[in-house]
């Protein structure tokens, strides 16, 4: 029996890769992900989580889950320590699997049964085994020596190892619903997040009932008072009165308080949703060049605060109150009969301007924001390139264009306030003469005997409580066209197309090899105009390198930009491993193409901040490695803050050359298995050109490149040489043959 044990332990060492790391090497792709600061059982066990979620059918690549373990590791021994990232446990396993969108947890069990399985079993010496099932007296357990992947080990084998922890995952309903529900038309993106809010709006709708039926207190109030009291002179009734009018008063304050606390629960959380979902949508966006301006995204996301001030309590609190204005006119019908016939005229008439000027608010709230993000972009241009409209004279051009936009801006919004002005005036002054009126038909009804005098005084209370709901409304309603105009502003981000588009399913690819297919493709970044990139077919060998050359606007970024998958092709097709590129997975996609581009962009925070973008470095000593491979090793070790070094706001900090240097520090860190080169060493001196060029004879080994450049030193790291005109393949051969070519040709040229 102990041999069976043993030989149980091995499998399951084997199968989480504990001790030896028996697992298949190429199970993971060569990712940055994967360091050898990884934690030790990490890529074993992101197998192992991998092997557990796909038995609940959710296909998740054990790269994307190593990259969440990690993560989890990383934040959770940070949060205690600050130190590095500390062994992988059961519970950030189980929060990796939540992530996954299971609904998952560690559970101590005394008794094995069937039931508990399939889940992952921590044994006594802290390794995880995948426990598939259980019959009778035998265990199976995933094991990837097997040919089936099943051993069968019997309970008392497993019993005396086991610690009496599980990690149990279930498939949640959220995640059944996106697999099997029919697919319906997608929720709006804004009202759905008040949808899920429902419940707080019943629980408001009845605070509003309760406090609008104790709001009648006061009229009923005056009219005992008026009808009864006075005529008896009965002082104890009018006490009694008062006392439970001012009662009636304390607990319509105390449910409107707590309406208000809970509308402005609810609000905030629609505002984190909506907020959250629109960063999703942002940073999710397919790029769109030419069809999409980022001043209008700008803008857009900016807008959100009025969206945010509209939907506060008090508006909320206004439209629960609408429908009480009925409960309040029955009220006044039964009071004062016919006399409701004002009131109902009244009310009418204070809202109908409201609706009918919604088009021409709607028209200057759009000509206002237009101008106010025209604005908003001659500022961050004016700021940010500075120096450029110093040196190049622009100071005038601008200051004109911003004073035209201020003063159209500026009349613009006026024309917006005075109308809206306009509509509260006139909705306190209808509500004004209504009150009048009800009392002038009153005291009529008074001098024929049909009314008396203390039901006056309650329809005139009540006129006013019925219709100070309409007066909030109409400048609600006032104020609605700015809103409208913001949410569709912001419809532009939320339906914008995304590089994972919800609702397909993509193919994940643990390992991509780089083998590049281009079918009959061809790129507009203008529908309507020519066409930028036209390739009929082309074939590029997995782990070969290819330079890109060609005049300045011959199409060698927008090329190398649709290789990488940053754009999509307006026609054909490009297939990677022949896999067309739309249908990897983004994820694997990112993790194995990397792409360097002509301006390497840097983000404000620090230099360790943007080179660990990813966040799943922790180890210094890897920075530094990738900051040595790109030249940069011995100015930041030499500089006083290191990899703390500040970015500043914009991402200036570092001269331009620096800035590609970490652009090639965050490849090395990717580690990807295709690269995709923009001019990768224009700004760089040349001799850490020669240098890196050097490096590079080794670091692009098995790697498939292609590489855009006008540079020689980076040629010779090429086979194969492309030449792009207008968009076409002019030439494609072997470097050494098309260069031969090209210097015959300028001599030819030469006079
Ligand atoms: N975002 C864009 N929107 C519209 N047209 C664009 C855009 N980017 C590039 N173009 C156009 O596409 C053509 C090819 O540009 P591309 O940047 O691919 O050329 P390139 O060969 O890389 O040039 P360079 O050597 O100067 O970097 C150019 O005519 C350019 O005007």
């Amino acid at each position: 029996m102990a041999d069976r044990v043993i030989a149980f332990d091995i499998n399951a060492a084997r199968v989480s890769g504990a001790a030896d790391g028996a697992l298949p090497k190429q199970k993971l792709p060569p990712s940055g992900t994967d360091t050898p600061r990884t934690p030790p059982r990490a890529r074993a066990r992101a197998e192992l989580a991998a092997a557990y979620a796909g038995l609940l059918g959710a296909q998740v690549p054990a790269a994307d889950i190593l990259e969440q373990m990690l993560l989890a590791v990383g934040e959770a021994t940070a949060a205690v320590t600050g130190a590095p990232a500390a062994d992988v446990q059961p519970d950030h396993v189980a929060a990796v699997l939540r992530v996954a969108g299971m609904t998952a947890g560690v559970e101590e069990i005394d008794r094995l049964s069937p039931g508990q399985w399939p889940a992952l079993a921590q044994m006594t010496s802290g390794q995880l085994v995948l426990v598939l099932g259980q019959e009778g007296g035998t265990l199976f357990i995933y094991d990837t020596t097997c040919a089936d992947r099943r051993a069968e080990v019997p309970l008392e084998d497993f019993a005396p190892f086991f610690s009496g922890r599980i990690i149990r995952a279930r498939t949640s309903l959220r995640q059944l619903e996106a697999r099997h529900a029919p697919e319906t038309a997608p929720e709006h993106w804004f009202w759905s997040a008040f949808r899920a809010q429902r419940m707080a709006f019943v629980e408001v709708a009845v605070g509003s009932l309760f406090a609008n039926i104790l709001a009648v207190s006061v009229a009923m109030f005056s009219m005992q008072v008026y009808d009864r009291v006075i005529p008896h002179k009965s002082e104890s009734t009018l006490w009694v009165l008062a006392l439970g009018a001012i009662l009636a008063l304390a607990l319509e304050m105390a449910l409107k308080l707590a309406r208000s606390g809970l509308m402005d629960l609810a609000g905030r959380k629609i505002e984190l949703t909506v907020q959250s979902l629109l960063m999703d949508r942002l940073l999710g966006m397919k790029a769109a060049p030419g069809r999409r301006s980022p001043s209008q995204l700008f803008s857009a996301m900016r807008e959100f605060s009025s969206v945010r001030e509209f939907f506060t309590a008090s508006t909320i609190g206004t439209i629960a109150d609408i429908p009480f204005i009925f409960i309040f006119l029955a009220l006044v019908a039964s009071i004062g009969g016919n006399l409701v016939w004002v009131l109902a005229l009244g009310a009418v008439l204070m809202v109908v301007p409201g609706f009918l000027m919604q088009g021409k608010m709607m028209k200057i709230t759009k000509s206002t924001q237009g101008a106010s993000a025209r604005a908003a972009k001659l500022l961050h241009e004016a700021i940010y390139e500075h120096e450029t409209v110093a040196t190049q004279r622009g100071a005038d051009r601008f200051k004109r264009v911003w004073e035209e936009l201020t003063t159209l801006s500026a009349v613009k919004s006026s024309e917006s306030r005075k109308l809206s002005s306009a509509l509260t005036y006139w909705a306190q002054m209808v509500q004004q003469a209504t009150y009048v009126s009800a009392v002038v038909v009153g005291t009529y009804m008074v001098f024929e005997g049909e009314f008396t005098v203390g039901a006056i005084i309650a329809i005139g209370i009540l006129t006013s409580r019925t219709l100070a709901p309409l007066t909030q409304l109409a400048g609600t309603l006032a104020r609605w066209a700015n809103v409208k105009a913001a949410l569709d502003g912001l419809d532009q981000i939320a339906g914008a197309d995304q590089v994972h588009a919800g609702g397909r399913s993509y193919l994940r690819a643990e390992a991509i090899e780089g083998e590049y297919e281009l079918r009959g493709l061809d790129f507009k970044y203008d529908p309507e105009g020519a066409r930028t990139v036209d390739i009929a077919a082309l074939r590029i060998p997995s782990g070969q390198r290819v330079a890109v050359l060609g005049a300045n606007g011959s199409g060698k970024s927008t090329l190398l930009k649709l290789l990488a998958g940053i754009y999509e092709p307006s026609a054909g097709r490009i297939l990677l491993d022949g896999v067309d590129i739309g249908q990897l997975h983004p994820r694997d996609l990112r993790r194995a193409v990397g792409y360097l581009s002509q301006d390497v962009r840097l983000f404000s925070g620090t230099l360790r901040d943007n080179l660990n973008l990813t966040q799943l470095e922790r180890d210094e000593e890897r920075l530094y490695k990738a900051l040595d491979f790109a030249g940069l090793g011995p100015f930041l070790r030499a500089h006083p803050r290191g990899l703390d070094l500040e970015i500043r706001d914009g991402g200036e900090g570092l001269s331009v050359g620096q800035r590609q240097s970490i652009g090639w520090a965050r490849l090395w860190l990717q580690d990807p298995s295709v690269v995709i080169l923009d001019e990768p060493t224009a700004a760089l001196d040349t001799t850490l050109e020669t240098t890196l060029v050097s490096r590079l004879e080794t670091w692009l080994d098995g790697r498939t490149a292609v590489i855009a450049t006008h540079r020689v030193p980076i040629l010779a790291l090429t086979a194969r040489t492309l030449i792009l005109q207008n968009g076409r393949m002019a030439v494609d051969g072997p470097r050494d043959a098309v260069l031969a070519h090209l210097n015959k040709a300028k001599s030819g040229a030469a006079p």
